[in-house]
């Protein structure tokens, strides 16, 4: 656990261990504690050195533990003999020193850090505050303003930002343990108050409370819902407003309150889930630990539109070399200077962190019009425009070109996968990688398994996510797969919505209280109305191959909504053409604003289409749109497309800006009740009948007569005869 391991010319250096992330559960917590008694205890001790095993100093406090009833000896009051020690304390922090664990460190007099270490105190992604003096220390070390941009968004600060914050005292390029020792050794007999944090007083800028009060609003506004943000502030104002005992005080106070609440259980449900769905199983038995994934030492993509600039800086962020290729001059042009623009403005944010040593280590992009080139690479991402005759010529010619031990990828947001790999020679090493836009930033990778996909393949596919910094989620090969599927649905919804009388803006306002990042109206604006317009031409829902006499808001026996279509058949397109569902300062304006237009082309809709409208409430709004949405949840289940609520939850935290504390759709629905959700949805499917998709799925029905079971349970229910996996 811990061990006051050696003595070193009267060092003693302390290693705490507990694989795999040195997380300060109750027992490390009483090991550290033994140990670092005995070393103040022992006059052949003058100085104290802490480290984490296996080159992580610790992830903080033992998240598993959170749950459980007994509790060990408190970390605060570790942390404070530390503080009080009489012996300088060194934290050597290699890896990563998070929540309890830089709190810990806080607690030592010094901190030396490996360059490529970070440090955070990522409490509030928990739904939590910093409970072990962190929030205190923090603003008395690096003052309020940092700490307040640290713990209300927890994110992670590399160590040479570190330094430049002046959280740590040194950055070191290797032996940080032995470099710890040698700056031990010459503290020793050195006076230590300036180093005890929690006695000096906190840098504060000139008009504090003012500062608090602007970021109260403003933490309210970027975190909408969620409460451990404004916790956060709160305790940074007990730091500055109250001596250090008190601020204590207030910080446990925080702490036990948000213990308790709904969202801090759902948001440790999230980050489970995340690390759960990353241990992908197929029901063949096939598994992450059965097969290898196969090295990537080199990348290409093809298309540089859009998705393929930012699928390049992706990789190119992930100092992987890679091959950019398009098909004429022209493109080529255009999409290296979007790439070298993409990738410049990376470098220009790392530089401003202090990684000074950044600019070398992305790695190399080469443009190319050779499908030559492509001839040695591992993997090749295609991101061309969603068509299918072009994808299959691409892969059709890869299949020719590349080695055959090269994994062949296609970054689409719906096709199928099994189609493109029938016309290659290595269908077993065709898989999807349906990025998000911007694929540089945005967390998601749906892993599309095809029916000819290998399992190596699949290892390979889930390595380069974790490769790219991205959450990789495995699902099925179905049309628009597990995220989109579902989306469709709550966007349809929506739209019928306003056809009932609602107003684009109240639906929006709805699911943004709820805690959704951006409403479905808004959402469509920024993506383009013209894209799913295309896409139901090219299926003939409307336009020339729509069967003539179709009626106009029915398509078989299902309702369907012409509003999309009217308003691009009207060059309305969203922000791009400066006005969709709503209207915009100029086009690619971003201020969505209500369009007086719209509601008289709505009322004249509804007048010509016998519409009767009526008030729709906002609990019918958030219950319609999110309710048919966890129904298709529960479908897709129950077609194998995903394998667990949790991959479905695991998607929507990280591509569709659903409220991570809410912990996802179907967790959602589990804390709402099942029977709850499976009632609403036969009201309003009783209300619409020609809405199929509110027709509560035989899985939702078939758990809610098992007696509405945990969400953990709910795979044991589900037969998986049918698994696309
Ligand atoms: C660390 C990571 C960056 C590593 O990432 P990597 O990608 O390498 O690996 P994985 O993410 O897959 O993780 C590997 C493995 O490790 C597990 N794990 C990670 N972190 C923890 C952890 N902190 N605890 C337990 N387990 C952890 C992970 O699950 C994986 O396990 P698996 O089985 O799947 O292999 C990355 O993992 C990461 O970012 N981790 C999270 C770090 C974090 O969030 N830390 C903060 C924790 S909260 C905290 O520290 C709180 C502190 O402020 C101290 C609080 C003191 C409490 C005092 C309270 C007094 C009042 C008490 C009142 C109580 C109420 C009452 O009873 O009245």
């Amino acid at each position: 656990m811990a061990a006051f391991s050696y003595i070193c010319d009267s060092v003693a250096v302390i290693t705490m261990s507990n694989p795999p992330v040195n997380a300060l559960s109750s027992a490390l917590i009483r090991a550290v504690q033994k140990a670092v008694e005995e070393a103040i205890g022992d006059f052949a001790v003058e100085a104290i050195v802490i480290r984490g095993d296996k080159g992580k100093f610790s992830a903080g406090a033992d998240i598993r533990e959170f749950n459980r009833l007994e509790r060990g000896p408190p970390l605060v009051s570790l942390i404070d003999l530390i503080e009080d020690s009489k012996k300088p304390v060194v934290a050597a922090i290699e890896g990563v020193a998070l929540g309890g664990g830089l709190e810990l460190a806080l607690g030592c007099h010094y901190r030396i850090a490996h360059a490529q270490a970070y440090v955070g105190l990522p409490e509030v992604l928990l739904g939590l505050v910093p409970a072990a003096g962190g929030a205190l220390r923090l603003p008395r070390l690096i003052g309020i303003s940092a700490t307040l941009s640290m713990i209300t968004t927890g994110k992670y600060v590399q160590a040479r930002e570190a330094l430049k914050l002046g959280i740590v005292d040194k950055v070191v390029g290797e032996n940080t343990v032995d470099e710890a020792i040698q700056l031990a050794k010459k503290v020793i007999g050195q006076p230590l108050g300036s180093r005890q944090l929690s006695t000096l007083p906190v840098q504060c800028p000139p008009n504090v409370e003012a500062f608090l009060d602007e970021a109260m609003v403003k933490v309210k506004k970027q975190f909408r819902g969620a409460q451990s943000p404004l916790a956060c502030v709160e305790v940074l104002r007990a730091a500055v407003q109250l001596p250090y005992l008190e601020g204590k005080k207030k910080e446990r106070e925080l702490f036990q309150f948000l213990y308790t609440t709904d969202q801090t259980r759902a948001q440790q449900y999230a980050f489970f889930a995340e690390r759960e769905v990353a241990k992908w199983t197929l029901p063949s038995g096939a598994s992450w630990k059965t097969a290898s994934p196969q090295p990537i030492r080199t990348a290409a993509v093809i298309g540089l539109g859009t998705m393929g600039r930012s699928i390049v800086t992706s990789l190119a962020k992930a100092k992987i070399p890679v091959i950019a290729l398009e098909q004429d001059k022209k493109q080529l042009d255009i999409g290296s200077k979007a790439v070298m623009s993409l990738l410049d403005r990376e470098i220009l944010k790392m530089e401003q962190l202090g990684h000074t040593e950044f600019t070398n280590s992305l790695g190399p992009v080469q443009f190319t019009l050779d499908y030559g080139k492509l001839r040695d690479v591992d993997i090749v991402i295609e991101a061309v425009f969603e068509n299918m005759a072009l994808k299959k010529e691409i892969f059709r010619h890869l299949s020719g070109i590349c080695k055959p031990e090269a994994f062949l990828c296609t970054n689409t947001s719906g096709l199928d996968i099994d189609e493109m790999a029938s016309v290659t020679n290595r269908p077993q090493m065709v898989i999807g990688t349906h990025f998000f836009s911007p694929a540089h930033i945005m967390k998601l990778l749906e892993v599309v398994h095809g029916h000819y996909t290998s399992s190596t393949t699949i290892s390979t596919a889930m390595r380069l996510a974790k490769m790219l910094g991205k959450v990789g989620v495995l699902v099925g090969n179905c049309p628009s797969f597990v995220g989109n599927r579902l989306m469709r649905l709550y966007v349809e919804q929506a739209v019928f919505l306003v056809e009932e009388g609602s107003k684009p803006e109240e639906i929006d306002r709805a699911l943004e209280d709820f805690g959704l990042a951006m409403g479905p109206f808004r959402m469509m604006d920024l993506a383009g109305l013209d894209i799913g317009w295309k896409a139901r031409t090219e299926i003939g829902l409307t336009g020339p191959k729509l069967p003539i006499g179709t009626p106009a808001r029915q398509r078989g026996s299902k309702r369907y909504s012409p509003l999309p279509d009217i308003l691009c058949e009207k060059g309305r397109f969203g922000q791009k053409s400066g006005q969709g569902w709503y209207k915009y300062e100029k086009s690619g304006g971003r201020n969505a604003m209500p369009d007086p237009w719209l509601y008289n082309f709505l009322s004249e809709y509804q007048r010509i289409h016998n519409l009767k409208t009526h008030y729709v409430t906002q609990e019918e709004i958030i219950e319609r749109c999110l309710y048919v949405l966890i129904n298709e949840g529960f479908k897709v289940l129950e077609d194998g497309i995903a394998s667990g609520p949790e991959d479905i939850d695991v998607i929507y935290n990280n591509g569709y800006g659903w409220p991570k504390y809410t912990g996802g759709p179907m967790y959602y629905a589990s804390i709402v009740g099942l029977p709850v959700v499976l009632t609403k949805l036969e009201k309003y499917y009783g209300a619409n009948p020609d809405i199929p998709d509110l027709k509560p799925s035989s899985f939702l029905k078939k758990l809610v007569s098992k007696g509405n079971p945990p969400l953990k349970e709910w795979r044991s229910h589900l037969g998986f005869q049918s698994s696309m996996l």
